[in-house]
């Protein structure tokens, strides 16, 4: 019996699937959902309007833009069993897994999660989309001691997200700056959490298990995880007049630095593009910010070291710095992350189910061939 020994390690470059949705050229930096570049949709759309396109894979027209803003509008609302579940968490819970917790609860609670037809998906992911939101709001006040406050329906998704985490309403600027970082997360190819969903979908499982596969494996700091990891190196780092030095260290000792670096990208990531130019502004208009100059500095010591690798910053280098100037903490970064990620999960698990087969890859054996079974008493 012949068997193929290649091994594709971490499945670089192993296309299992045809898509619609997300394109990206990682040597010059291209990034475009259903064909239009990702600074357009930043400038000129709403999170909203991108998580329907990737539903719909086409631009939506104005009355079916202005229907699912209304879907989403009233399916804010959580159930009260889990905001007293949420009540309930350990206030010092890891959030990622207060949220994989409270969505796999969802789950439990939704009469209709069982139900794997189009309509039934479709349906659910809007529930997903409007009420993540909500169950992260819910979750960063309760851990904070703070009442939990219920969403608005005259709000924008991302609005009315940050009017949920504060209690009272932001500044028309602050809501744009915050949904530009969020259709900036929406949805990017086959990365780890996607796969992992589209993983779980095609057992034929339900949508609640795959979301809640895809949040386990977007909590971790390869992935997700790193834009957390970036303001603990910027606790760190604590002024920019050391940050070359910590980094240099950290590179002579083999050690990753966070944020930095991509499996497909190996030019730059444009959303850190977008990000830093966000961030930039934020920072002029109020007078440069410790930590934007901390990543300025870092950026510049990565590129020199190891930029010939194709090492620059990714999606998760900047955005901290925005989430902090809209006074998230760091500990919500990777939450927000799925606030966002959820709309391409659920467009990339719709998409696959279309076609489904069950993803079921191989390895290379490496064990014994020859071996015979033995009673305890003889092993040694
Ligand atoms: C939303 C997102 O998921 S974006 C990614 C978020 N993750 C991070 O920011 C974590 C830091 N980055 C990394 O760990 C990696 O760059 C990954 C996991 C994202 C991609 O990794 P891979 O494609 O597997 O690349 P791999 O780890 O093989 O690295 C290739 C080379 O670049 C180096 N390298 C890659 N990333 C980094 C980094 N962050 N810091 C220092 N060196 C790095 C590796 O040491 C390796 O060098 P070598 O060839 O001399 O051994
Ligand atoms: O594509 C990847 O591997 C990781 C990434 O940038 C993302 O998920 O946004």
């Amino acid at each position: 019996m012949t068997q193929n020994q290649e091994i594709a390690k971490g499945l670089e470059g192993v296309r299992f699937t045809e898509s619609k949705l997300t394109f990206i050229n990682g040597q010059e930096g291209i990034l475009t959902h259903l064909g239009i570049p990702i600074q357009e949709w930043a400038e000129q759309s709403t999170f909203e309007e991108l998580s329907l396109a990737l539903l719909l894979r086409r631009l939506p027209i104005a009355q079916e833009l202005a229907e699912f803003d209304a879907e989403l509008k009233a399916n804010r609302e959580i159930p009260e069993e889990l905001t007293q579940l949420i009540r309930q968490m350990p206030q010092d819970a890891n959030p990622m897994q207060a949220l994989r917790t409270a969505v796999s609860y969802l789950g439990l609670l939704d009469q209709q999660s069982e139900d794997i037809t189009p309509e039934a998906r479709r349906a659910i992911s809007v529930r997903l989309i409007a009420q993540l939101a909500t169950i992260i709001a819910a979750q960063m006040r309760a851990a904070n001691g703070k009442d939990i406050v219920a969403p608005r329906q005259d709000l924008s998704h991302a609005g009315n997200f940050l009017y949920m985490i504060n209690g009272t309403e932001p500044t028309p600027e602050q809501a744009r700056l915050f949904d530009i970082a969020l259709i900036l997360h929406v949805d990017h190819g086959m990365n780890a959490s996607t796969f992992t969903a589209i993983a779980t979908s095609s057992t034929l499982s339900d949508m609640y298990s795959a979301m809640t596969s895809a949040i386990g494996a977007l909590k971790g700091p390869l992935h997700g995880g790193a834009n957390e990891q970036v303001m603990v190196m910027l606790e760190e780092v604590g002024s920019p007049d050391k940050a070359a030095d910590y980094i240099n260290a950290k590179l002579d000792n083999k050690e990753k630095i966070m944020g930095v670096g991509h499996r497909v990208y190996k030019n730059f990531d444009p959303r850190s593009r977008v990000l830093r130019d966000y961030a930039a502004m934020v920072a002029d208009k109020e007078g440069k910010s410790t930590n934007y100059q901390i990543l300025e500095t870092i950026e510049k010591t990565v590129v020199d070291r190891i930029g010939d690798k194709g090492i620059y910053p990714n999606v998760d280098f900047y955005s901290g710095t925005v989430y902090t100037d809209l006074g998230i903490e760091k500990e919500y970064f990777t939450p927000i992350f799925a606030l966002a990620r959820i709309s391409g999960w659920c467009a990339s698990v719709m998409e696959y189910s279309e076609d489904n087969r069950l993803l079921r890859p191989s390895s290379v054996y490496t064990g014994d061939t020859d071996a015979h079974y033995l009673n305890l008493e003889d092993r040694s």
